[in-house]
């Protein structure tokens, strides 16, 4: 369990559409469908609709800014088997960069991983209560294109399992460019949050709206409010 899942869920009922990706820029092939994720007739390019508006608004604020640049759509809607697929693989994927095999990790070694993975990943639940973010309809993940087309330098990849996923990671680095990183984040964070989404704390590209993430973090931010989520998982 994780403080948000605290946050009670009001689904209001809104529909999963279509993002329209004409506006934005887009990883293509999709990353995980490149991997073999089972998104059977799912298209991960689906969002309930007022986060897609929030998305189209995000766009606007961004291009008030910086004319012909755009936001890039990563990953949005990810069903509950996609989710569990993409902590297998990312499970792999540790154990690869670290040179360990499966079956001879002990157990401790197998926990230190577990953790390590879902310090980024959620869990790929199907309790109603504790639904995955992306399995709502209501979290994407995002980075910046530039007018070249280039994509803008973010200080480190999307889904990377270190703390260079922490959004402020570079504030107070000393290292070449990380001012540079630093103000590309806080460009992504102050046009998605301009339109109403809320970031996730741990990573700087994952943003959510309606969710029990981000009815939790609004509520941290404002002890005073009780927002709650009005979008459960849908599948
Ligand atoms: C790891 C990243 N792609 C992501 O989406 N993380 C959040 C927390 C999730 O799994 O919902
Ligand atoms: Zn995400």
């Amino acid at each position: 369990m994780r403080p948000y899942h605290q946050i009670p869920i009001q689904e209001c009922g809104e529909p999963l559409v279509p993002i329209p990706l004409k506006k934005f820029a887009v990883e293509f092939p999709h990353p995980y469908e490149k991997l073999g994720a089972p998104y059977g007739e799912h298209s991960p390019y689906f969002l309930r609709q007022s986060v897609v508006d929030n998305l189209i608004a995000a766009q606007n604020y961004l291009q008030i800014l910086h004319p012909d640049w755009h936001i890039q759509i990563f990953d949005a809607y990810r069903p509950v088997a996609v989710q569990q697929f993409m902590v297998n693989y990312a499970f792999c994927e540790a154990l690869r960069d670290r040179r360990l095999i499966g079956i001879e990790l002990s157990e401790i070694q197998r926990q230190e991983i577990w953790q390590e993975v879902y310090k980024i990943w959620a869990e790929p639940s199907l309790d109603e209560k504790t639904p995955p973010p992306h399995s709502t309809g209501a979290a994407v993940d995002v980075t910046l294109v530039d007018d070249r087309g280039k994509i803008v330098d973010m200080g480190s990849p999307i889904d990377e399992l270190s703390d260079r996923s922490l959004p402020d990671y570079y504030l107070n680095s000393d290292r070449p460019q990380a001012q540079q990183y630093h103000a590309n984040r806080l460009l992504l964070q102050n046009v998605l949050e301009k339109a109403g989404f809320k970031r996730n704390p741990r990573e700087w590209w994952h943003f959510s709206f309606g969710d029990q993430m981000w009815a939790w973090l609004n509520n941290q931010t404002n002890q005073d409010t009780k927002f709650v989520a009005r979008y459960g998982r849908l599948i």
